[in-house]
């Protein structure tokens, strides 16, 4: 174990899922109902070593066992096979509220706290005040906790989890409860733990943050963990599986969304928002996205190229000045961009049917979900056939952005050297 903090060898662990469980002892006497259960195995075979002066961090989709680990590594759990070794202290911040009793006020909490993680009365009263100025809590830490707001909670429990002197640092997604400049506060208080050669063990599922502070990560998928290394190539692999997952569920759901048909009178009650009007001289019989490649999909890249597809039927009889146009919205409703083909001066002139196809050299929206619109109608307006909501589409990227659209950019700083 030498220069290794934390060595989680072969560790299982299952839980018991009850299927009928007695709610009330009523329940028990009268329905002699006899709590069946399954066995679930939330972790499996879980290996790894940490060693001192590491941060590493936990990603893996809601349920897939980071927090049971974490529980594991502060044997608030035992594993059901195999073993953890720790070297040193370990300060844990878990479930909000974990370890407070909700009647003492804050001040009674962080005596009780402390001294669980082993600090002596005498050395609580050399950091109380510290401990108190760093939680933010004013007058309120005399309040019962039971009066706290999930950031109240968080505040106190992370304050006294950095001043206990811990060797080792167990942190739960518990910081995403805290506001913006908390949170900021928090993880200035973690690098600067990290800089102090502390090791610490961090979840959450913010990627940004987890590839900023985290020297490895390690990915749980139900139950296994499924590779680790290096957080942005971790973090790459992550997103694409989660890419793929996410293609699946909007070609479904676009398939549940297909364009309506004039005669279809059947629209299921969660088509109701798409919506299908016009005098269909012209029909828009299919919508499609390609990516750079042509291939149709619902899932893009930022700042890729995409082309829109828009199949038409037209009727015998001469179109007058037809019009096709697309808008992009985001699933909120707000329009992030729309034009036509008259805006952008081209003139259309329809075969019986055909596709009228919308390049779009750069998708630069940022990163979310969206639904397209696409129309075709008279140059003064008159709707030929217009669907809202004909497709909904993500936009995936490796960035953080803020916003609704990527303006390129880039940044210059002048000013006088230094001496
Ligand atoms: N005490 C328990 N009894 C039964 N099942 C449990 C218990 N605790 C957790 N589980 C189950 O174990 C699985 C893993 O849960 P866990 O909280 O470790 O996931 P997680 O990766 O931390 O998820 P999240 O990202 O949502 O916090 C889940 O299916 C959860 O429902």
């Amino acid at each position: 174990m030498s220069n290794i903090a934390i060595r989680v060898s072969d560790v299982s662990k299952k839980f018991k899922i009850f299927e009928d469980k007695p709610a009330t002892l009523k329940d028990r006497i009268l329905y002699k109902s006899k709590g069946v259960f399954q066995e679930k195995w939330v972790l499996q075979n879980i290996s790894f070593d940490v060693s001192q002066g590491k941060m590493i961090g936990l990603i893996g989709r809601n349920g897939s066992g980071k927090s049971t680990l974490l529980k594991i590594l502060t044997k608030i759990l035992h594993p059901d096979t195999g073993k953890v070794e720790i070297v040193g202290r370990v300060s844990s911040l878990l479930e909000l509220g974990a370890g407070f009793h909700m009647d003492f006020t804050g001040r009674e909490n962080i005596y009780m706290n402390a001294s669980i993680f082993g600090l002596s009365r005498k050395e609580i009263d050399g950091k109380i005040d510290e401990i108190i100025r760093f939680a933010e809590l004013g007058p309120f830490i005399e309040n019962p906790v039971r009066t706290y707001s999930s950031g109240m909670y968080m505040r106190l429990a992370f304050s006294i989890a950095v001043h206990v002197d811990p060797d080792i640092l167990l942190i739960d997604e518990i910081l995403a409860v805290g506001d913006n400049a908390f949170q900021k506060k928090c993880i200035s208080r973690i690098e600067n733990f990290k800089s102090q050669g502390k090791t610490i063990v961090f979840v959450s599922h913010d990627n940004g943050v987890m590839e900023r502070l985290c020297d490895e990560l390690y990915w749980i998928h139900e139950s296994h963990l499924v590779e680790h290394g290096e957080p942005r190539k971790i973090i790459r692999n992550y997103m694409d599986f989660l890419n793929e997952s996410e293609e699946k569920r909007l070609t479904a759901e676009s398939e549940s969304l297909a364009i309506p048909k004039e005669n279809e009178n059947v629209v299921p009650e969660d088509k109701a928002k798409s919506d299908r009007w016009g005098n269909k001289l012209v029909e828009i019989s299919n919508v499609q996205i390609v990516d750079h490649k042509g291939i149709a999909k619902h899932y893009f890249e930022k700042g890729k190229s995409v082309t829109i597809l828009i199949d038409y039927v037209a009727s015998k009889a001469k179109i007058d000045k037809p019009v096709f146009g697309i808008g992009i919205f985001r699933m909120d409703g707000y329009c992030c961009y729309g034009t036509n083909t008259h805006i952008d001066n081209e003139k259309i002139s329809l075969n019986e049917n055909g596709v009228v196809e919308v390049s779009i050299e750069h998708l630069n929206l940022v990163a979310g979900e969206y639904y397209l619109d696409v129309a075709c109608h008279h140059e003064n307006g008159t709707p030929y056939d217009y669907i809202t909501k004909a497709l909904t589409f993500n936009v995936k990227s490796y960035e953080e952005e803020i916003g609704v659209a990527y303006l390129p950019h880039h940044w210059t700083h002048k000013g006088e050297p230094n001496q």
